[in-house]
């Protein structure tokens, strides 16, 4: 019998009206590895992780969820099966504080009492939230709001975590700091993590696999390594 766990996307296609975004894309992520989706501007990275999680919907293709078909399920019924989306662009609440950003994050999937444990735990993996728990997240800087972004996705334990652009806007220092944070979460939790970059090198450094699209499609696929050793695919794929 074929192994069915992990996340399998067949032929694919996300559409805006006229705009086909995404065009028959077909990959796995295998569980408990991270898997980089590579691609310039527009190419249809943020289309594919929010037909994943629900939020935009697929016009063809099948998504299973070790080995569910989840296609026709909610954002809200994929969650439940264990999938959190971090969105693209500081999806926080900008004048509710760290605490009252991370409180919503636990509401949302009502589950009571335990909230004080895994705030607590989230200022043990990131200190310097600590004295800013009751800032505003807005007044945060941006490596701060990703480390909320973050810990609000990874609130609930998922199992899978799609991650949109988490290098987006923030310095060099502080991406080596959140993507050191992304390949210890997958490590030692065996969290399956799907992330969408426009920076190959930064998401080929920690990634297991990489596929790499432009204008919808899958051009290549393969093991990190041997994306990232390939000279052609910066200037061939990814805008420069
Ligand atoms: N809501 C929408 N309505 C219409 N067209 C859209 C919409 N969202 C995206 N598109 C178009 O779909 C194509 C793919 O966009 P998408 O945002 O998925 O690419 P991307 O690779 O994530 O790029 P970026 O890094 O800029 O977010 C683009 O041509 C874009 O203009």
């Amino acid at each position: 019998m074929p192994d069915q766990t992990g996340l399998e996307i067949q032929g694919l296609e996300v559409r805006y009206g006229p705009v086909q975004a995404v065009r028959g894309v077909s990959l796995r992520a295998e569980p408990g590895t991270i898997t980089a989706i590579l691609g310039a501007n527009g190419a249809g990275k943020s289309s594919l992780m929010k037909a994943i999680s629900g939020l935009a919907p697929a016009s063809a293709g099948r998504i299973t969820l070790d080995g569910e078909d989840i296609t026709k399920l909610s954002p809200h019924e994929r969650a439940r099966r264990g999938l959190s989306h971090a969105l693209e662009g500081r999806r926080l609440f900008h004048r509710m504080s760290v605490e009252e950003n991370l409180r919503v994050a636990w509401d949302f999937r009502n589950r009571g009492g335990g909230f004080k444990t895994v705030a607590d735990r989230v200022y043990e993996q990131f200190p310097m939230l600590t004295a800013r728990r009751n800032t505003p997240a807005g007044m945060l800087s941006g490596g701060q709001q990703q480390m909320v972004i973050l810990s609000a996705a990874l609130i609930h334990e998922p199992r899978y975590l799609l991650l949109d652009e988490p290098s987006l806007g923030l310095a060099p220092v502080i991406v080596q700091q959140i993507f050191g944070f992304i390949e210890s979460v997958c490590r030692e939790r065996r969290t399956t993590i799907i992330l969408c970059e426009q920076v190959a090198a930064i998401a080929l450094r920690v990634a297991h696999a990489g596929c790499v699209l432009r204008r919808g499609q899958v051009v290549r696929s393969g093991e990190a390594a041997a994306l990232a050793a390939d000279p052609t695919l910066s200037a061939a794929y990814l805008g420069g």
